[in-house]
């Protein structure tokens, strides 16, 4: 047998027992690089068809068992194996061994299976049977974030990095964001989906429009030992990611907690908005991710963090420590559905972790599950346990008293046999259609993401109880409802019901491309990235803000007029990237459309005359907003008399922060 299937077996198994990340596994081994790139290659391959791989082994009878008895051979290079037979350009496994000998008993089987696969699908193409994430992955750029701690908060820190990746990589920087590429693609359910991308050369790289220390890479850059990254200089990191960090944005000197933190990149970032300044209480309820969280925020330089290796759920809101705390941010566990970018999502579960490379998601996600799962575990879903067991028994019995019926009724011991011999062809999990497959797989991810929202929100409603506390910002790599717009809506309402005073800022008001679903009034005042969209991994953001009883203004509304201002000042020099903007203007248009579509069908389904009209307002504002998008290309008239305004506004300090956001003018757009 080949080496290379051994060494990717062996990658495999370490992936799903979470051991390690697919380059750190497959280039760490003791071998030269182009096998490392061989075995790489063969492992992503093999990943992608995995879950069809699995459901081969399912319906080959005796195949998994075979392979179990014999204790040499591994699951993971049994999968390895049926991926070379079946799916590589090979089509045949290569060299000898005792599982290849194995695996040829069982080829007829193995390829009736796949054949039945196709047929259930109505596809004639391997490659269809994959999910459509693997199908059509979405290719999001590197992104690059540069660590102004570095050197001492130098304030040449963000020069110093470009200079060297254009000096000493040779790449060329550009002076304004590269072109779109707009693909449609037709999906499993038959719903055609527009993709946008970004088109970058492989040396060439911009600063973003928004954040000047974040830097842009083609994909396929590969930095995980750049040597600016090694000694903190740089650190990779998602737009989408940085976000939190940079919206919540602590003053320096001010006292925060970061609830949730490792690896530990958004609390970097804090500390880079803090200028080294202050405190920040990073806490950590996983000791292995907090050793990680200690060793990359000590290589970003980060002098003002005070690490807690304990549940935030767990830290008393008297503990005279978190007296002066008033900034603090919630980055929970998520079911990581926005997540697009990774090679290990091809694992079986999705919840796995790159902790090296990436900041996102974690692997405490079972513990969590099985927590909160005790909490709602209800009756109806063990009786649906207990009729799978049952299930299985009765097929069990169903054989046996065929055999019996036959001996009984005389027959011959040759017919005997061959009942027996169909008989172990019967899987004794019983076959379900795509249908019933896909319906259970839902069914469970529902019962997954609602837990996760529940400990989501048991996050947030322990920060809002620290006595001092001004801000708390909210944040997921997901891209379920249930886990963003709704737990915010959940938590504005407890703490109404409670007769507290806070509310949910508007975020980067400018940024009207990427807002929340219109679920519920206001609830597009958070953000949500989406891949396809904003080239960012899918994420959202929200904050809540403690409202001021004496004087109803915040200094976060102030704060947000101002930057609407600066921003449109710029939108006036701007011409050209507005001009650029208008198919993703357009884009928007029909999203808010098909989002007052929804808005209306929920209207409907919940006869509330008072929803009805604050979502007719939505829709009104919704529609107001397509005029203005359709109306881009930049009046500059029109755009000093929206200044005017808004300085009124500011002026006009009675206005609570609803009402001043309602009043501003619509904003142009901004390519991010
Ligand atoms: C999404 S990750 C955080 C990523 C991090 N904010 C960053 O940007 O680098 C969620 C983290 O929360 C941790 N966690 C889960 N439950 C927790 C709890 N009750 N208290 C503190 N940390 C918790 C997980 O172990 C995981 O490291």
């Amino acid at each position: 047998m080949c080496d290379f299937y051994q060494q990717a077996a062996d990658v495999i198994e370490k992936l799903i027992e979470k051991k390690g990340s697919i380059k750190g596994l497959t280039y760490n081994r003791n071998v030269n690089v182009k096998t490392s790139k061989t075995c790489y290659a063969l492992v992503c391959e093999t990943l992608k068809y995995k879950s069809v791989i699995d459901r081969i082994i399912e319906l080959t009878p005796g195949l998994d068992k075979e392979f179990k008895k014999n204790k040499t051979i591994k699951y993971s290079l049994l999968v390895v194996m049926i991926y070379e037979l079946l799916f590589s350009s090979n089509g045949k496994i290569k060299g000898g061994g005792q599982a290849k000998k194995l695996l040829s008993h069982y080829q007829a089987p193995i390829n009736s299976a796949l054949a039945r696969m196709k047929i259930q699908k109505k596809v004639s193409e391997n490659i269809d049977l994959l999910p459509d994430n693997i199908r059509y992955p979405i290719t999001l750029p590197r992104y690059v974030r540069v660590n102004t701690l570095f050197n001492n908060c130098n304030e040449n820190c963000i020069k110093d990095v470009i200079d060297h990746f254009k000096n000493v990589d040779q790449f060329e920087l550009l002076s304004k964001p590269p072109k779109l590429q707009t693909k449609s693609i037709t999906k499993d359910n038959g719903i055609i989906e527009q993709q946008t991308t970004i088109i970058l050369g492989e040396k060439e790289f911009y600063q973003d429009l928004d954040f000047p220390e974040i830097l842009i890479f083609n994909h396929a850059v590969d930095l995980h030992d750049h040597k600016m990254l090694l000694n903190g200089q740089i650190i990779l990191q998602d737009k989408a990611s940085c976000l939190p960090s940079f919206i919540l944005s602590p003053p320096p000197g001010s006292v925060c907690i970061d609830s949730c933190s490792a690896p530990g990149n958004k609390t970097s970032l804090l500390s880079a908005q803090m200028k080294n300044t202050g405190k920040i209480f990073a806490v950590e309820k996983d000791t292995k991710r907090c050793g990680t969280l200690i060793k990359l925020t000590k290589r970003s330089h980060c002098k003002n963090i005070e690490t807690i290796n304990d549940s935030f759920l767990n830290l008393k809101h008297n503990d005279p420590k978190f007296k002066d705390v008033e900034y603090i941010l919630c980055d929970p566990s998520c079911s990581g559905t926005g997540i697009v970018n990774r090679l290990d999502y091809l694992l079986p579960t999705k919840y796995s972790s790159d902790e090296i490379v990436t900041d996102e998601n974690d692997e405490d996600l079972d513990e969590i599950l099985n927590q909160q799962g005790e909490k709602s575990k209800n009756s109806n879903q063990q009786k649906q346990e207990e009729k799978l067991v049952l299930n299985k028994k009765d097929l069990k019995k169903e054989k046996k008293r065929k055999l019996k019926e036959m001996k009984q009724q005389g027959g011959n011991k040759k017919l005997i046999q061959q009942q027996k011999q169909k008989d172990t062809k019967i899987p004794l999990i019983p076959i379900k259609t795509k249908e019933e497959i896909e319906e259970e797989e839902k069914v469970e991810e529902e019962k997954r993401v609602k837990l996760l929202a529940d400990f989501q929100l048991s996050i947030i409603q322990h920060a809002f109880a620290f006595p001092n506390v001004k801000k708390v910002i909210y944040s997921t790599c997901s891209t379920h409802q249930i886990e963003n717009e709704d737990v915010v809506k959940r938590a504005i309402d407890e703490l109404n019901k409670n007769g507290e005073k806070w509310r949910v800022v508007k975020i980067l008001p400018h940024w009207t491309n990427s807002r929340g679903l219109p679920i519920y009034k206001n609830s597009d005042y958070s953000i949500r990235m989406t891949p396809s969209k904003d080239y960012t991994i899918g994420f959202f953001v929200a904050m809540f803000e403690k409202i001021n009883q004496e004087n109803n203004i915040t200094p976060q509304i102030i704060e947000n007029a101002q930057k609407d201002i600066k921003h449109e000042n710029n939108n006036n020099n701007n011409n050209n990237n507005n001009n650029n903007n208008n198919n993703n203007n357009n884009n928007n248009n029909n999203n808010n459309n098909n989002n007052n579509n929804n808005n209306n069908n929920n209207n409907n389904n919940n006869n509330n005359n008072n929803n009805n009209n604050n979502n007719n307002n939505n829709n009104n504002n919704n529609n107001n907003n397509n005029n203005n998008n359709n109306n881009n290309n930049n009046n500059n008239n029109n755009n000093n008399n929206n200044i005017n305004v808004k300085q009124q506004t500011i002026k006009n300090s009675n206005v609570n922060s609803e009402e001043s956001n309602k009043k501003h003018p619509k904003k142009k757009l901004k390519l991010k």
